[in-house]
């Protein structure tokens, strides 16, 4: 979920009765498809293989266009405006970034802002300002051919890219989907990290609900014919799934993804002793002591973490050495309590060491601090279930209902956002 800091940028965006016939089809792919998406917000398409998202996703840039009904950006029509004109202002990222080959991650980069006519020191300004962005040193990176990067890296430059002209809407298409599941982890975080900057309206389309729940303001999710079942916030969709098809789309363990709703830098770390290198082992061992830590972080001259030693590897040691070690379970503050245990279970460690922006030192989360949180967040969803709005279990969208069901219970919500509006006619 993202966090509202920054100034919104985004735009609304509203489908008003959108239908998607495709020829020779006898269903429609999208019938009568109303959704409301707030400004600044982050909503997320979740639904079964086919059901109609990525239909629904591409009507907004017109991409795909709509047989029938109206998409309405900030108060204005598209539905019949230049679509070339259209894209330009509406970001728009693929699986794997969507790059072009043969052009270096900067003229990638600078393909719309070229295209709107921006003189070369702007748009060398811009690639440089988005490359820090997405965390790629523009001297390192801007020069390089996609092939030079990792799947991650190249996923970077096609968020960099959406962004180049600063368009309201993001559109992302399963962005993270061929990234394994660390840097798709990653990823997500820095998501959030930029979201929290730039503010921009963003729909993205996913197969992974524990990815929804992490980064939706918002989940819309669809059953065949882009039927809206749910729409609401993640976390009264968890304690409150609307009917059995979206429980079973939760899928198992409903309770433990409670834990995606938690970030990082929302409980409390702990504080950690650190050294730099260069500083006699001794003095840290004692310091260590003194606090009665097992282990201190070694951070390099930019306060970034490189590696942890315990009072065993520091008593067999003379001078602390600027050895880097790839393995030390990391977690950005950004994180979720699910990743956090993943890193850790992954090292076989208690503990992880938690970085902030641009991966400085923030402190130390461990596996208690996490468990305590599982049973607040079953306690919290406990609670929830008590108040679930009434009338949500019916088949064919009765999503008008459920929109006025939850907007009744919206002004008690945790949240201030106002509860969008979703409605979609019975096929
Ligand atoms: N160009 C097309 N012509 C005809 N039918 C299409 C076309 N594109 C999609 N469809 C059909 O429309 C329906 C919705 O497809 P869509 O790709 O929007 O679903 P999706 O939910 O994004 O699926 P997935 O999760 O598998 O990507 C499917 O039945 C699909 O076969």
């Amino acid at each position: 979920m993202s966090e509202n800091t920054g100034a919104v940028t985004g735009a609304s965006i509203l489908l008003d009765e959108v239908t998607k016939q495709y020829p020779g089809q006898i269903k429609p792919a999208v019938g009568g498809l109303t959704l409301e998406i707030p400004a600044g917000s982050i909503v997320m398409f979740v639904g079964p293989s086919g059901c109609g998202k990525t239909t629904t996703l591409k009507m907004i840039n017109r991409l795909i266009e709509p047989t029938g009904g109206k998409i309405v950006i900030n108060g204005e029509d598209v539905t019949k405006m230049d679509g070339d004109t259209l894209r330009r202002r509406i970001g728009y990222v693929i699986q794997a970034g969507g790059l072009f080959p043969h052009m270096t991650v900067a003229a990638n980069i600078a393909i719309v802002p070229k295209m709107l006519g921006w003189n070369k020191a702007k748009i060398a300004a811009r690639v440089d300002e988005l490359l820090e962005l997405v965390s790629l040193d523009p001297a390192i990176y801007r020069d390089r051919y996609p092939k030079e990067l990792s799947g991650g890296q190249q996923q970077r430059v096609g968020v960099a890219r959406a962004l180049a002209a600063d368009p309201p809407v993001l559109l992302m298409d399963e962005p993270f989907g061929a990234v394994d599941p660390i840097t798709r982890q990653r990823l997500q975080d820095e998501l959030l990290n930029i979201q929290s900057e730039v503010q921009k309206t963003i729909v993205m389309v996913t197969h992974d609900f524990d990815e929804a729940v992490k980064l939706g303001d918002w989940i819309a999710v669809f059953d065949e014919g882009a039927q809206l079942v749910q729409y609401d916030s993640p976390e009264r969709i968890l304690a409150n799934p609307a009917n059995e098809f979206v429980e079973n789309f939760i899928g198992s363990g409903a309770g433990l993804k409670q834990l995606t709703l938690t970030k990082v830098h929302e409980v409390e770390l702990m504080d950690a002793v650190t050294a730099q290198p260069g500083e006699l082992a001794s003095d840290v061992l004692s310091r260590i002591q003194g606090a009665g830590a097992s282990h201190a972080v070694i951070l390099d001259s930019r306060s970034r973490p490189v590696r942890r030693l315990n009072r065993r590897q520091l008593s067999r040691l003379q001078l602390i050495d600027d050895t880097i070690d790839e393995s030390m379970p990391v977690v950005g503050d950004r994180a979720t309590l699910n990743d956090a245990l993943d890193t850790m279970l992954v090292a076989s460690s208690e503990s992880a060491v938690v970085t902030g922006r641009r991966d400085v030192f923030r402190g130390v989360i461990n596996v208690k601090t996490i468990m305590e949180a599982i049973a607040q967040a079953n306690a919290m969803a406990e609670a929830a279930a008590g108040d679930a709005p009434v009338g949500l279990n019916s088949g064919a969208i009765p999503a008008l209902a459920v929109a006025n069901a939850v907007a009744a219970e919206a002004s008690q919500s945790r949240d201030n956002l106002e509860q969008p509006v979703s409605a979609e006619e019975p096929r």
